[in-house]
């Protein structure tokens, strides 16, 4: 793979701040403002792809160690998007009870968050797509939250596995025609102008009020 390009600065992307974390689903902003959920496995990489994204280098806290994020870590970009960092499901090293109540949490976020617009769905390019990730893609669509299936950490992966896993991505489109599929490595820069493309044509598509000064918090509390 090859290494890493100078990118070019995206002006959306300057102006990108911590806003708020939330240990209850019912609490987040619901006051227009898009929203794009970074959801997947635990380790499969959902805070570094957002760092990269963004363009800065921890943003989100990023660890080896599965089960890091245990909240959901909003953040505000341009003050007109909110990308959101979530606990990742599956695996993790946290307690079973915590890692239960994160589950709902994000769980109880997926199912009713009314400015949730798009769903980045992230899976690690080494491991089989699990059925559960299929079922998340479909009930996307019923909701109408545009899903974006996300294959990370492609630069572990050789020549004859990655040509595998297009094929294996081609037939997914064969269930999801509308599915778009990109796959990423942050360390490479590799998918991040695609996604930050489906960013741009989301954000041109919708209506977004003004931000209002009462929904911007008077204290920031801890990323978690
Ligand atoms: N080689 C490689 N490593 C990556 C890539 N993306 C993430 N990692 C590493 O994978 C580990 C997990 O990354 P995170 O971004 O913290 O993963 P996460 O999905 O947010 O994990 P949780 O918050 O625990 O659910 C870290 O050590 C990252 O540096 C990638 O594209 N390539
Ligand atoms: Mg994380």
């Amino acid at each position: 793979m090859e290494e890493l390009q100078e990118l070019k600065p995206d002006p959306f992307f300057r102006e990108v701040k911590f806003f708020s974390s939330y240990a209850d689903a019912s609490k987040v902003p619901s006051k227009g403002i898009p929203h794009i959920a970074f959801a997947g496995r635990s380790n499969s990489g959902k805070s570094r792809l957002l760092n990269a994204i963004v363009e800065r280098k921890s943003l989100a806290k990023v660890s080896a160690t599965p089960g890091k994020t245990k909240l959901l870590n909003f953040f505000l970009v341009s003050k007109s998007l909110f990308l959101v960092d979530t606990p990742g499901f599956g695996y993790s090293a946290n307690s079973h009870k915590e890692h239960e109540q994160m589950m709902d949490l994000l769980m109880n976020y997926l199912n009713s968050a009314k400015d949730l617009k798009c769903l980045f769905l992230l899976s690690d390019a080494q491991r089989e797509l699990p059925d559960e990730e299929l079922e998340l893609i479909g009930t996307c669509f019923e909701k109408g939250t545009k899903p974006v299936l996300i294959r990370t950490k492609v630069d572990k992966l050789n020549q004859s596995e990655l040509s595998k896993l297009r094929k294996k991505m081609k037939n997914i489109q064969g269930l999801y025609p509308m599915l778009e599929i990109v796959f990423v490595s942050p360390k490479y820069g590799k998918g991040l102008p695609e996604l930050r493309k489906i960013i741009e044509n989301m954000m041109k598509s919708l209506i977004i009020p003004p931000m209002e000064e009462d929904t911007i918090p008077q204290e920031i509390n801890e990323q978690g």
